[in-house]
């Protein structure tokens, strides 16, 4: 049996489906090999909203999980809409890298040394609205394309010797993708999470795969799964499971969109389940931040938890401040 994991051909994509294939045949004893899938977010150049945001990167690799073309897909968990797929199961949640957004300037800036009027660039609605709510004075340019693509707009930060000139004093990253691709040293600064939330998910992969194959629920007979299954449930990090299912309750139950401005971030310590989220207005002028922690360390009780938070924010007003169903 050689198990093949779906990917996308894009550096991160390739990068982390090649970490969990090599993972997966240490655990799992099996040959693993990777398959790659071009998605219609990959073919076309055209705006993602118009393609149906994130979530086209997200479908092709189910579409061939589903048609048997492959039998794992990695995907980073912050792109996987809320909802679930029929017939497929995220099997494992690895341990979870470092979840906080970067700034990534020029000159090794960071954010207090930017002057006013700095062209920042981000794609995201939550990290333009927690930039601007902590740097008011700052020009947030709405860029896209890929890690490289984006740091290469900064002067100094693309890595090779053909150096553009670049448009831009900085982008904002998040630090996991960049870890991922070996490019930490054009991180600035961190944002620590009282400046900048970052999304439920982040720095977190979700390996999927089809539900027959999955591992099952402890106390159903361990010995009779096969060896996938097996393998994946070796690669599997509860902690990491029950931090980002708060996260992603939070979203589910705001019923937020792709593009909402909504932060948040979940870890155990102990027996308990800490839980901060943000909901954002995206210019900057106003926001909702609530907390709340729970002994109720199952999923379950994980996503309560995420539920109860997203209700405290919905109480202290976050459908007025926002568009929470915004989706590009
Ligand atoms: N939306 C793009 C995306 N999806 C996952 C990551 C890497 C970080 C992660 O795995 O959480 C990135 C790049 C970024 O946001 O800078």
């Amino acid at each position: 049996m050689t198990v093949r994991i779906g990917t996308r051909a894009s550096k991160l994509a390739l990068t982390q489906s090649q970490q969990a294939a090599d993972q997966l045949a240490a655990v799992g004893g099996f040959p693993v090999e990777l398959v790659r899938i071009k998605t219609e977010g990959d073919l076309r150049t055209g705006s993602l909203s118009q393609m149906g945001g994130t979530g086209v990167f997200v479908a092709a690799l189910r579409d061939a999980l589903l048609e048997n073309a492959c039998d794992v897909a990695v995907h980073s968990l912050k792109d996987l809409p809320t909802g679930t797929a029929l017939g497929l199961t995220i099997a494992a949640t690895p341990k979870r890298v470092d979840v906080r957004d970067a700034l990534c300037a020029r000159d090794g800036l960071k954010l207090v040394d930017l002057p006013a009027g700095a062209r920042v660039g981000t794609g995201s609605p939550r990290r333009a609205a927690q930039l601007r709510a902590a740097r008011p004075d700052l020009d947030v340019v709405d860029i896209r394309g890929n890690v490289d693509t984006r740091l290469g707009r900064v002067p100094g930060l693309a890595g090779n010797a053909e150096d553009a000139p670049g448009d831009l004093d900085a982008v904002v990253l998040a630090a996991a993708g960049l870890e991922r691709i070996s490019r930490l040293d054009v991180v600035t600064e961190f944002f620590e999470t009282d400046i900048m939330l970052p999304a439920p998910g982040q720095g977190s992969l979700a390996i999927e795969c089809r539900t027959a194959d999955a591992p099952r629920q402890s106390g159903s007979g361990e010995g009779s799964q096969g060896a996938l299954a097996q393998a994946l449930a070796a690669l599997n990090d509860e902690d990491t499971r029950l931090a980002v299912t708060a996260e992603r309750a939070v979203l589910a139950r705001l019923e937020a969109g792709c593009a909402a401005p909504v932060g948040a971030y979940a870890y155990r310590k102990g027996s308990m389940l800490y839980l901060e989220a943000v909901v954002c207005a995206v210019d900057g002028s106003k926001s909702v931040r609530e907390k709340k922690a729970t002994d109720g360390l199952t999923e379950v009780g994980a996503t309560l938890l995420g539920i109860e938070v997203a209700e405290l924010l919905l109480a202290a007003g976050a459908a007025d401040i926002t568009d929470l169903a915004a989706s590009r």
